[in-house]
């Protein structure tokens, strides 16, 4: 790797945040020519995307280093040198002999295609496809971690469906925790604990959905430490989901919370209205239905807490036209989402938004609702209007009136903030989340 690159990698490692950096400039390698620098992406995605947010500062910090004046940088997809390509296809090819026959368990409707982006997503998305483009190489592990619904599973048999696209003899396993677990059990009582290990050691991919499960199962998780050291040091692909970040998985072991953190840990955030919107119609035209976007709006307006929910109220709007045999309109839809709604309505209401916001602040409802102007108390009220503003129907006047008679205009400097904060503020951005998830789940 060219010195020069090196330099300007440890500088923006200092100043990126840590996700962007991995994500984005790590992968990237570089050929120096003369007065050339070359920057090779492992795909598009990543090149338009440094093409479009890091380029110009990656010239500046290279300009900053004064050894190379007048260095042109260049872009282009590529990697280095064949012999330092990706070590997973020899593995892939040896390893596929070891067992042949076990179901993958990949789920052949969950692709890239079809998975909707939107900002609460992308990360995620952009990184399970490297992990999918740069086996064992990109990030090891990746973790995915998020609510209930949002996605996690979809992207992983993505993953692992796009592996097998490239090179159909991958041999990639895809399993829940749970199954794992009883898998062993099973093993272990049939005095098979040596197969077992052996077999899952020697995948080219294991894909473990929702690891909180393991909380609390000591055998299991020492079983699957091994496992995954094995795997790691061999550079295979391993891929987790979880409902949480590692550190917060109560009843796990500390030596794996902390290995969990070492590829990359990426968040899939409830989606944005748009997004919601985007799933919707996206949903529909599979289903062959034609949806307006005023019955899209409604739909993603009224049910905020998961895409599993939101499919489920599309598919009920869907099965009740097919029965009526009435075009979908808003009306329609209205009408046949009304327990629905009013169940959603029900569970998230301001009262609700003040108390789990006051709790994870570990302060009063009351001071929410005061006059106190201390930092410690500004900042949550401003994130419980701005969830109030993001999570019910309420108008800005009602939410004002209801956090002890302010203005409509406080409540959207406060929406206006939070925004602000979360883009500015990783701390921020990582309550806002949690909150987020507590809220919705
Ligand atoms: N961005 C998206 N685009 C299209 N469909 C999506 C998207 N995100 C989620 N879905 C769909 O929503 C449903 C729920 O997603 P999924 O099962 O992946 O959630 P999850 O995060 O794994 O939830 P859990 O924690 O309950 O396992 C699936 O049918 C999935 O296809």
């Amino acid at each position: 790797m060219s010195a020069l690159w090196n330099q300007c990698m440890r500088k923006l490692e200092g100043e990126l945040p840590p996700q962007q950096f991995n994500t984005w400039i790590r992968p990237l390698q570089a050929v120096e020519n003369g007065s050339e620098l070359k920057l090779l992406a492992p795909n598009r995605f990543v090149l338009d995307w440094v093409k479009q947010h890091f380029i110009g500062k990656i010239e500046e910090v290279l300009s900053d280093q004064k050894t190379q004046p007048g260095l042109h940088v260049v872009l282009e997809i590529g990697t280095r040198k064949p012999q330092e390509a990706s070590p997973i296809a020899p593995t892939i090819r040896r390893s596929t002999s070891v067992k042949k026959g076990l179901p993958n368990n990949l789920n052949t409707a969950f692709t890239f295609d079809n998975f909707v982006e939107g900002k609460s997503n992308q990360l995620a998305k952009a990184a399970s496809m490297q992990v999918a483009q740069n086996v064992g190489r990109a990030y090891n592990p990746l973790f995915i971690y998020g609510g209930v619904g949002l996605g996690k599973t979809h992207l992983m048999h993505a993953i692992g469906n796009e592996i097998l696209r490239a090179n159909a003899s991958a041999n990639i396993v895809y399993l829940h925790s749970e199954r794992f677990v009883s898998d062993m059990v099973k093993a272990l009582q049939h005095n098979a604990i040596g197969a077992f290990k052996e077999y899952y050691r020697t995948v080219d991919a294991l894909l473990i959905d929702d690891i909180q499960f393991f909380a609390g199962k000591e055998r299991s998780q020492e079983e699957f430490f091994h496992t995954f050291n094995s795997l790691l040091e061999n550079k295979h692909q391993v891929v987790l989901t979880c409902d949480r970040y590692p550190k917060e998985i109560k009843g796990l072991e500390e030596r794996l919370k902390s290995r969990f953190g070492w590829g990359l840990p990426v968040a899939i955030e409830p989606p944005d209205l748009e997004t919601r919107v985007a799933i919707l119609m996206s949903k529909a035209q599979h289903a062959g239905v034609d949806l307006s976007p005023e019955v899209a709006f409604f739909i993603g307006k009224r049910i905020r807490s998961n895409i599993r929910e939101l499919e489920g109220a599309l598919r009920r709007v869907i099965a009740n036209a097919h029965f009526t045999g009435k075009p979908i309109t808003l009306e329609f839809t209205k009408e046949a989402l009304r327990d629905l709604i009013a169940l959603q309505d029900r569970m998230i209401n301001i009262e609700n938004i003040q108390k789990t916001v006051a709790e994870y602040y570990k302060i009063r409802v009351a001071d929410l609702l005061a006059n106190k102007r201390t930092r410690s108390v500004t900042r949550p009220r401003q994130i419980a209007m701005a969830l109030a503003k993001e999570l019910t129907n309420h108008s800005l006047p009602e939410i004002g009136q209801q956090f002890g008679g302010r203005d409509h205009t406080t409540v959207l400097h406060a929406c206006r903030k939070v925004q602000e904060l979360k883009e500015s503020d990783s701390k921020f951005a990582e309550d806002y989340s949690n909150l987020m998830r507590t809220l919705s789940n």
